[in-house]
């Protein structure tokens, strides 16, 4: 029998395995490489649904970049990665899913090795895990449940019964009435939420989501936010989500481990990062200023301007330094004040602006006092005003 195309179903009514943003779980006995077969025959690749533990440390080392990360997701719990643009997170994912080799280290899940440098590698198609990004990536000629009916057919279920577990994740993700609508008549968050209800219908031990909210508008993303931690909670499945919002982590992880250049420097519970950040990215990504300067006489010193401060370890005068500061315990005036700052970018959400200075250090205050400093306009870029900041919330570690 020829192999059908992917995402369609074979002469039997099976689907074929398919390249999509999901991970297929094909025939492994069609693979002859030893893995593979040590797979096939039942020891290689877990075949219950119920969620595993993770255990990787994933070294990658490329000509100009290296990731080297430890990660452990015990069952069923979340797990987010941060990092800036480059800071190695997609490549961490594909390294877990098997789209990217390892150079060093191990990814477990359970008991079993999916990969280790020189003895084992399960290719992706063979690992149970799920892989969802910022493109649905539906199956373009199926309808939303023939689309989520795909997961549970790969695994062996029945016709009928596919469709029923189809039609129960369309039920829950509010679309039931667009079951047979194809993926270009549904919006960008419809389909976004179809495939959620895809990845989490075929069972996957471990679900790894790389910025799944990253391409819908501000409207869609609540829906499709509440939808993804509803699901993962009701399937305890274990998941690593990539993202830059803390919002996305602080509502969807149990643990961060923020990344930079390849490495883990920071890491801790969503709440932890998000109100006492250690690293200055963490800090920026919390919505803290970050103030680099020299720690001289007691305080950061940065041009004519000085921070005060009580650094968490010691720091050697004339040394480099940062100061993590929270923007609402810095006082601004129009008059006087012990920073002068020199304004670089205002930014008015809800109620309340936040005006940044060109040295890092930025206050935030009531929109109607803010208006009120600049004569009943807002503070504008190129404004000179004062900060003060509150010494008890300046937080000053080395650089
Ligand atoms: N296939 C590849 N071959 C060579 N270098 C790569 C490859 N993929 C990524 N890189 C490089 O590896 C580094 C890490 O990239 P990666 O995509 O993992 O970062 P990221 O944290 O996911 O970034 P972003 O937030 O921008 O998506 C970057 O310098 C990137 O240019």
């Amino acid at each position: 029998m020829n192999a059908a195309a992917p995402g369609f179903e074979d002469a039997e009514g099976r689907p074929s395995a398919v390249d999509s943003g999901v991970h297929r779980f094909g025939n492994p006995e069609r693979h002859a490489d030893n893995s593979v077969r040590h797979a096939a025959d039942g020891r290689g690749i877990p075949n219950s649904c119920r969620p595993h533990h993770l255990d990787a440390h994933v070294v990658v080392q490329r000509a100009d970049f290296a990731v080297d990360v430890e990660l452990n997701v015990p069952a069923g719990s979340r797990l987010a990665v941060l990092g800036h643009n480059g800071a190695g997170k997609t490549t961490l994912l594909h390294a877990l899913a098997g789209l990217q080799p390892l150079t060093d280290g191990h990814v477990r899940l359970g008991d079993v090795e999916l990969e280790r440098p020189g003895s084992i590698r399960i290719p992706s198609h063979l690992r149970r895990i799920g892989l969802l990004d910022q493109k649905p990536r539906l199956f373009p000629h199926l309808s939303a449940l023939r689309n989520i009916a795909f997961g549970p057919r790969s695994l062996g279920h029945g016709r009928h019964a596919s469709r029923q577990i189809a039609l129960q994740w369309l039920e829950r993700i509010g679309l039931a009435h667009r079951a047979s609508a194809k993926p270009h008549e549904l919006s960008g968050g419809q389909q976004q939420r179809v495939a959620i209800a895809r990845a989490l219908a075929a069972s996957p031990e471990v679900l790894l989501l790389d910025e799944p909210l990253a391409s819908l508008d501000a409207e869609s993303t609540p829906g499709v936010r509440r939808m993804l931690v509803d699901e993962l909670a009701r399937t305890a499945t274990t998941s690593v989500l990539v993202t830059h919002d803390l919002a996305d982590a602080w509502q969807l992880a149990d643990e961060c481990v923020v990344l930079s250049e390849g490495q883990v420097v920071d890491s801790g519970v969503p709440d932890e990062l998000a109100t006492a950040p250690r690293h200055p990215f963490t800090a920026a990504l919390a919505g803290f200023a970050v103030v680099r300067g020299t720690w001289s006489a007691g305080g950061l010193r940065v041009g004519d301007n000085v921070l005060p401060g009580t650094p968490g370890a010691a720091i050697a005068e004339g040394a480099d330094a940062i100061a993590i500061v929270a923007p609402a315990s810095v006082a601004l005036s129009a008059t006087s004040g012990t920073w002068r700052a020199t304004i670089t970018e205002v930014t008015s959400r809800g109620g309340s602006v936040r005006v940044d200075d060109a040295a890092g250090l930025a206050a935030e205050l009531p929109l109607d006092d803010a208006r009120a400093l600049a004569g009943g306009r807002l503070p504008a870029s190129g404004d000179r005003l004062w900060f003060t900041p509150d010494p008890a919330h300046v937080r000053i570690v080395p650089a």
